[in-house]
Order: structure tokens, then sequence, then C-alpha cells
């Protein structure tokens, strides 16, 4: 996409014009005169969605005639958005959609309702304040971050490169029975040893990410997986299998200490040790019912995932306003299907 230099700042200042339609049709008229690429024209923030806001909306697209219209939206307004993208979609024709803000805490869930209700697809994230924290929408993290796991296909790349041939079909059967032991934990982690470059793979684990492995720091985070590994090697497999139980109640203060004598680590290490297991017992157990095709059927896995798992994740009332299970998984097709944003802006005359 050019951006052609546009020397001219328009604004009321300089037309001693106050009104925004008036503004923005002559702006464009200018602008085209002076040959520019690209002309974007902001319109006023329209949180109250007040009626003369959005008549005001109109009026500046029937005068500037844009290519296309987009409707920008904070991903913390969560279910809000559907009721606000379609009475955008009434008074304009909306055809594309940016999310901000997906550097905070919300998971931009609202940016499926926004879908939904203008028809259109997400074509840019903010990702915070600066130029360069505006991005290309992709789907497949943005519906990673939605669940909160890492990006499953990669993950599954990995399982198929690293987990020899005959463990496969048993370690995707525990994941997909969603009881996950310490002792699956133990196996990840000695997979994940082998797996190097550590930084990298470890992000595409689902819920082995950032919180386990901050970005710079993989060499300490190594180390604290092998005292993680030392520490479960200290535990029994007599009688009540401490590796294999998905009960944690057993870990009780006898047994942390003698896995903490055994491993020689402190007390509050191995009990930061199994609150990382009950961290990462939750993330897996998402993955319960699980359908998971063969290898090189990855796009076809992502949709699973997304669309069984989705409908887990999303509050109900987001899944009634998308149309149930059928129009999620309708939803999901479509956003996989979605062109990028420079396919679309290319096609812009
Ligand atoms: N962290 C973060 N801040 C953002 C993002 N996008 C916008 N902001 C900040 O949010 C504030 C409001 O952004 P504006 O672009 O002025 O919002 P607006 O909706 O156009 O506001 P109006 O001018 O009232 O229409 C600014 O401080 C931006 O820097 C984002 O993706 N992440």
């Amino acid at each position: 996409m050019l951006v052609a230099r546009c020397s001219v700042l328009l604004g009321a200042a300089r037309y001693m014009e106050s009104d925004p339609v008036k503004v923005a049709a002559e702006g464009v008229e200018t602008f085209k005169k002076e040959n520019c690429d690209l002309i974007i024209v902001d319109t006023s923030g329209r949180h109250k969605q007040e009626a003369a806001l959005f008549e005001e909306m109109r009026q500046v697209s029937e005068a500037t005639k844009p290519d296309l219209i987009i409707f920008v939206m904070d991903s913390g307004i969560g279910q809000a958005a559907y009721d606000q993208a379609q009475a955008f979609k009434q008074s304009v024709s909306v055809g594309a959609v940016i999310v901000t803000k997906m550097d905070g805490h919300a998971k931009g869930g609202g940016a499926l309702s926004a879908v939904a209700a203008t028809k259109s697809p997400v074509i840019f994230i903010g990702t915070g304040e600066h130029m360069d924290e505006f991005e290309v929408f992709d789907v497949k993290p943005f519906v990673s971050r939605l669940l909160g796991m890492g990006d499953w296909s990669g993950f599954m790349d990995k399982i198929h490169e690293v987990v020899p041939t005959d463990q496969q079909p048993e370690l995707l059967q525990k994941l997909t029975e969603g009881s996950f032991t310490l002792r699956i934990m133990y196996e990840q982690f000695q997979n994940i040893m082998k797996m190097g470059p550590i930084g990298q793979v470890f992000s595409m684990i689902p819920g082995f990410s950032s919180e386990l492995m901050p970005k710079g720091r993989e060499q300490e985070s190594q180390a604290k997986i092998k005292r993680y590994m030392y520490m479960m090697d200290s535990m029994t497999n007599e009688g009540t299998h401490e590796l294999d139980s998905t009960n944690l109640k057993l870990m009780n203060e006898s047994r942390i200490m003698r896995i903490a004598r055994g491993s020689g680590r402190p007390v509050v290490e191995v009990m930061e040790m199994l609150e990382e297991y009950k961290r990462l017992a939750k993330v897996w157990s998402k993955m319960k019912g699980l359908k998971i095709p063969k290898k090189g059927e990855m796009s076809a896995l992502s949709r699973n995932i997304n669309a069984q798992h989705m409908s887990k994740v999303l509050p109900p009332q987001i899944m009634k306003q998308l149309g149930g299970m059928g129009g999620l998984q309708n939803l999901m097709k479509q956003m996989g299907n979605m062109g990028s944003a420079k396919d679309m802006m290319n096609g812009l005359p």
C-alpha cells in the first residue's frame, strides 16, 4: 500500500468551516487533486451511539463516496460490539473492521460479534499506541489468544516432528481425554528439552507460553524446567502413583516435604511447580473431546479446534449473537478464508 505525501493539513482552522460533512468533502476533493493514493477520513467518536452522529457519518459517507468504510472498535467493548457494529452497518455500508487495544486484557471476542453483525472481515488490529503496533490481522494468533492457547497448528507440526511416531497416538489420545497428569507434564518437559531452539518452540505449545518462559530469559526458564523435573523424579510411583494422579489434594504437606527433600529444592518451589501443573491442566482440559486429524490436515484441525473450543470459551450471549454453534462454524470458516488486508487494499481502485 503506497501512501503519497499529502502536504495539506485539513481542518476547520484552515477553512474556518465547522460542518464536518463539508470539511470531509472538501478535504477529499483537495487530496484527490494532489493525487494522494490513500485518503483517510476519520469521523468523530461514536461512543454514545447518538442518532445525530450516525446521521453525520451517513452524510460524510454520501459526500465523500469512500471505497471502503471501516468500523474501528475497541477490543474491550465485549458484547456491546454486536449492537454497535449493527448500528454502524445500518447507517453506512461497513466493509471492514479494525480491532484496537488488543494489547490490553480483552481477548477480542467482541470482534467476532462485529464480524457477524457487519459481515465484513477484520483487516487490522492495534496492539499499542505506536505506528508499528498496527498489524495486519491474522486469524490464527487471534483465535489462539481467544482460546488462551498457543499456535495450534504449529504445535501439532512440532508433535509430529519431535515426538517419536509410536508415542504420538498415545499423546494425542491423552490430549483429547483432557486428563492432564503430572506425568504428561513431565513428558512434555522432556520433549521441550529435545526440541530446541527452545524459546521459539515454547510459544507454540498450548499454555506453555510467556508465563513459564518469558522472552529473553530462556536459559533461566530451561533451568527451572529441569528443577521441576528433578522434583517430579522424587515423586513416588508406589501406592498412589503421584505422577499419574489428577487429584492435587493428594499432595499434602508431608508429600510436598518429601519431594522437596528428595530433590534438594525448597518447599515453596515444589508448591510453585504444582501451581504450574494446575495452570497447565486447566488449559489442557479445554481440549477434551477434540477430534484430532492426521498430519497434513492442519487447517481442518484449526477449524475443528476453533469452533468447538470457541463455543466453550465465548460468553453465552456472544454465542447467541453469532447464531449458536452453526453460526460460529460458518464464521470461523469465513474468517479462515478471509484474504489479507493487503489483498483487500490491492483490490481498491
Ligand atoms: N494501548 C493501546 N492504545 C491505543 C490503541 N489504539 C488507540 N490507542 C490509544 O487510545 C487513545 C484514544 O485513541 P483515539 O484514536 O484518539 O480514539 P478515537 O476513538 O479516534 O477517539 P475520537 O477522536 O473521540 O473519535 C489514544 O491515547 C491512543 O493512543 C491500541 O491498539 N493499544
